[in-house]
């Protein structure tokens, strides 16, 4: 055994967060690490890096007791965490990066610069990935950054590395080349606490799966001995039901709500679209290909150049700040909560009334509506399930999702004739993903119309109407979503991007 974690309990105030959970990892073992939003994961990955050591029971690694050591200890002796945000500096070297903090230094003190890319590139051999010390990290895809953060981990000696919903933001593609490389590291010896929502991707990579649920952990459980249905059920002590989206006939007949005709921005060469009333518009691309920056554009994130925009018919000005976007009915919700999502130090309430106080909430004298605030933020606090004391609880405090659900009940509270959604359900637990989608399927009944970003193409075709694929700057092709796979969206999305290229 390398770790094992012995009746831990921790409580923040007079909430009991952890409740004699127990469970052991063996060397060289992927395993999962399951539970709501909520649930208690992070306080978990947090005892067990030494960041929280305030805790009841106790953690032993190799066999010895570590309750006492602080985080650098723990380190020291082999425990990484590698955080679902990168912990790298874009500006610097993949080498610098690598050594950041422990620089090779010459007899007289200097750092050695000239062997930090050989060792650099020594390191990155003997762990099998291909790109090169000297790059800068910036231009780094996504998925080679996380695999820089877990070369990091193991460049420092790590042999147990915690990875935090590693697959955030990566492509299916993507996903699978950082799993091939998390396995293949499992084969020399390193163990893994791997965090993830999507079950389907936890039964792939897993050797054994604990679930947090209720302060309590569900230990022990080996391949093949539960599936996708048990685990879910598990996870959220109840069955799940599933949100099914029926795509009405109205549909085809829906009068036009969003009309964007040959839109010029950043990353944008000409794009012409429209989306119906009440239609969810599945957006698919690369980085790069226009599906986000098109989101960007209309939500006057990234400056517009030329085009039209007009919504039921009226032409609308080319928003140039998010709060014109809101201002004519349009708001997006970004895929960044951190930066551009919520305000961590005021309450759920304030969070949730921020883009209305100056329209919906005003009153008479320009004072808020307390009550009226109230009542909003009480309607969201209920119909998302967000967990936590009450609407007055600080968003800084609240688990990963629960901070994802109040930045969607923020956008909503808009109630805008556009939603555009930009990764919503990422960091999500399987019940909540579900509550999600059914509120935004039953909005669209009342009108709402919808533009979807995600890499999720299981959950985009679940509610997507209709696709546009997007490929350098331009939309590439259109299909009505007819009970297509993911397999087939794929090859779809790659032969669109073949075409514009050649
Ligand atoms: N500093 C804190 N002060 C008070 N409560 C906290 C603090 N940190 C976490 N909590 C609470 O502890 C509980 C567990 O949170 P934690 O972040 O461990 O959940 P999680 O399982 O990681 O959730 P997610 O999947 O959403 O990231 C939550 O109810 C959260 O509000």
């Amino acid at each position: 055994m390398l770790l094992e974690i012995d009746h831990v309990s921790k409580c923040y105030g007079t909430k009991t967060v952890l409740d004699g959970v127990s469970m052991n990892l063996k060397k060289g073992e992927i395993h999962a690490l399951l539970g709501k939003n909520g649930a208690g994961k992070t306080t978990l990955v947090k005892s067990i890096s030494g960041v929280t050591t305030d805790y009841d029971g106790t953690i032993r690694f190799e066999g010895k007791s570590i309750d006492h050591l602080t985080v650098l200890e723990r380190q020291k002796i082999g425990i990484y965490v590698v955080p679902q945000h990168a912990s790298v500096i874009p500006e610097f070297t993949v080498a610098e990066n690598i050594f950041i903090g422990d620089w090779p230094r010459k007899k007289n003190g200097f750092v050695d610069w000239n062997h930090i890319y050989i060792y650099a590139k020594e390191a990155l051999d003997k762990y099998g990935v291909s790109f090169s010390p000297r790059q800068k990290v910036k231009d780094l895809s996504l998925v080679d950054q996380r695999k820089l953060n877990i070369v990091r981990a193991l460049f420092s000696n790590a042999k147990l590395i915690i990875l935090d919903e590693p697959t955030t933001a990566l492509s299916a593609e993507e996903r699978d080349g950082l799993f091939e490389f998390v396995i293949d590291l499992a084969k020399q010896g390193t163990s893994f606490i791997f965090i993830s929502h999507y079950i389907e991707e936890v039964l792939r990579l897993s050797d054994r799966y604990t679930v947090l649920r209720d302060g309590k952990s569900y230990t022990g459980f080996s391949r093949g001995e539960v599936d996708e249905r048990q685990l879910s059920n598990l996870i959220v002590g109840e069955d799940v039901e599933l949100c099914v989206r029926e795509r009405p006939e109205v549909l085809a007949r829906a009068p036009i709500a969003l009309q964007c005709s040959r839109i010029k921005a950043r990353g944008l060469t000409d794009v012409s679209f429209h989306l119906a009333k009440g239609e969810i518009l599945g957006l698919i691309g690369f980085p790069g290909s226009g599906a986000r920056e098109i989101c960007r554009a209309l939500a006057g994130l990234n400056p517009i150049e030329s085009g039209e925009i007009r919504l039921h018919g009226k032409k609308l000005r080319n928003p140039r700040r998010p709060d014109e976007a809101l201002a004519q009915k349009i708001v997006y919700v970004s895929y960044d909560r951190h930066a551009e999502g919520i305000v961590p130090d005021l309450p759920i309430r304030e969070n949730i009334s921020l883009p209305i106080l100056k329209s919906k909430l005003a009153s008479l004298f320009g004072f808020v509506n307390e009550r009226k605030e109230i009542e909003n933020a009480q309607q969201y606090f209920s119909t998302l399930n967000i967990k936590a004391h009450s609407i007055y609880e600080e968003v800084g405090n609240l688990s990963g999702g629960n901070q994802q659900k109040v930045v969607i009940s923020k956008a909503l509270s808009t109630q805008p004739d556009v939603l555009i959604i930009d990764e919503p359900t990422v960091g999500i637990d399987v019940k909540s993903r579900e509550e999600i989608l059914s509120l935004i399927n039953e909005l669209t009944d009342t009108g709402l119309s919808v533009l979807y970003l995600t890499n999720d193409y299981n959950e985009l075709l679940r509610v997507a109407d209709r696709l546009l694929f997007f490929a350098n700057g331009t939309i590439a092709r259109e299909e009505i979503n007819t009970g297509l796979t993911p397999e087939e969206v794929i090859q779809m999305r790659d032969s669109a991007e073949e075409e514009v290229a050649s």
